[in-house]
């Protein structure tokens, strides 16, 4: 490579490949390079939400709508104290915010956390490469002057192993436990915060890289909630007197996280506690009932993602964020699938009929999304008695 891998008049950002694809842009946000998979995002509200996911540790995020950043920054809408995606790619430049929440300039708040930002890229021709392809490996980088050595991006790029195998919830997760108090009510068009119901039922939550906005819908159930690291035992979990366990989201390779998480799983489905699970929970469950994972092609990351409900048939908006998939034909003969996602027919939700144990593969506390499937937090903290809300 040689000539053709000089940067364009004008060009301080670029994305490398691991195929060898160059796609130079306008870099914003933090200087440097980040290496990880790059992934699509297709929800038109919640960029922040998005970029602080824990889920996403390891990826860099393409968001398809066009104007990413016209709301800015602010504290409240985050999912995680800091962001974990690596970078985004977008199609507009970032402008100033025109949002009365807005206390910073997104690019400004990426810069202020190490994130960094590529701007000017045609996010339609990426988000079909992504599709054809599956989701690639590839170096984001940002340089004020246009400097870059897309020789050493490149094998960056491809001695990267990719997230199969990876187990990155170790590292998003809480280090120790800590009580959760802040809950939330829905109040038709806008919500409003609250302590957690002393005299409700105790969920442990299982701190996998979880959301923020999960915990306050398990308090706004009705639930007092305790977060505990990922890598808590079985006794330190039942140190807690539960009297349910969250499964949460998280990022990586569901396989790898199972390995320290199932023995855990396991031995709580063995005393009967009651489990919830969303997205890794969801596949941390089907994997410790037996189930197995899969690396899907190139996943579900949206705010508009139907599924069905085989009960009664109704369909759910759905928001996702998901790159691995549990095998609905691997699942024993005591878990029944309860949703399917309408776009590609895996599955989307389970629960054990010998047990009182249920998951969702996606997000339902829409944080960014809709509201469709907010009663499963519901379902879950009245099972639990003791004066759920
Ligand atoms: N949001 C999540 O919990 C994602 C789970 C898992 N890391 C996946 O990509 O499928």
């Amino acid at each position: 490579m040689a000539d053709a891998v000089r940067p364009p008049e004008g060009a301080t950002g670029v994305l490398v490949l691991a195929d060898g694809s160059i796609v130079w842009g306008r870099g914003f946000g933090a200087e440097g390079a980040a290496v990880g998979e790059v992934c699509f995002n297709t929800a038109m509200t919640g960029y922040q939400e998005v970029m602080t996911d824990p889920s996403y540790a390891g990826q860099i995020v393409t968001f398809t709508f066009p104007h990413i950043g016209n709301v800015g920054a602010n504290a409240e809408d985050v999912e995680a104290i800091n962001p974990h995606a690596l970078g985004c790619i977008v199609r507009e430049d970032v402008t100033a915010p025109s949002s009365f929440r807005s206390t910073q300039r997104f690019d400004a708040y990426l810069r202020a956390n190490g994130r960094i930002g590529l701007a000017g890229v045609d996010t339609r021709a990426l988000t079909r490469l992504i599709r054809v392809a599956g989701a690639p490996n590839g170096v984001i980088a940002h340089n004020a002057k246009g400097e870059f050595d897309v020789d050493a991006l490149l094998a960056q790029a491809r001695a990267w192993p990719g997230l199969e195998g990876m187990d990155l919830a170790k590292e998003v997760s809480a280090t120790q436990s800590y009580k959760w108090d802040d809950g939330l009510w829905t109040l038709g068009q806008g919500y409003a915060t609250h302590s957690a119901n002393p005299d409700g039922p105790h969920v442990v939550a299982i701190d996998y890289g979880l959301k923020r906005n999960i915990l306050r819908n398990l308090v706004g159930a009705g639930a007092r909630v305790t977060v505990v690291p990922a890598t808590a035992t079985f006794d330190e979990v039942m140190a807690h007197q539960p009297d349910g366990v969250f499964l949460s989201n998280g990022p990586g390779d569901p396989a790898a996280t199972g390995i320290y998480a199932v023995p855990v799983i396991r031995e709580l489905l063995d005393v009967g506690t009651p489990i919830f699970g969303i997205c890794l929970g969801h596949q941390l469950l089907g994997l410790a009932i037996g189930g197995k994972t899969y690396k899907m092609h190139q996943g579900h990351r949206g705010a508009n993602h139907p599924v069905k409900r085989s009960g009664d048939g109704r369909v759910e908006i759905t928001s996702m964020n998901h790159g691995f998939a549990v095998d609905a034909e691997s699942l024993p003969a005591n878990a029944e699938p309860t949703h399917v996602s309408l776009f590609d027919g895996s599955l989307a939700g389970l629960r054990l009929t010998d047990k009182p144990a249920f998951s969702v593969q996606y997000h339902p506390e829409a944080s960014p999304g809709p509201q469709d499937s907010h009663y499963l937090f519901d379902q879950f903290v009245s099972q639990l008695g003791k004066g759920a809300a």
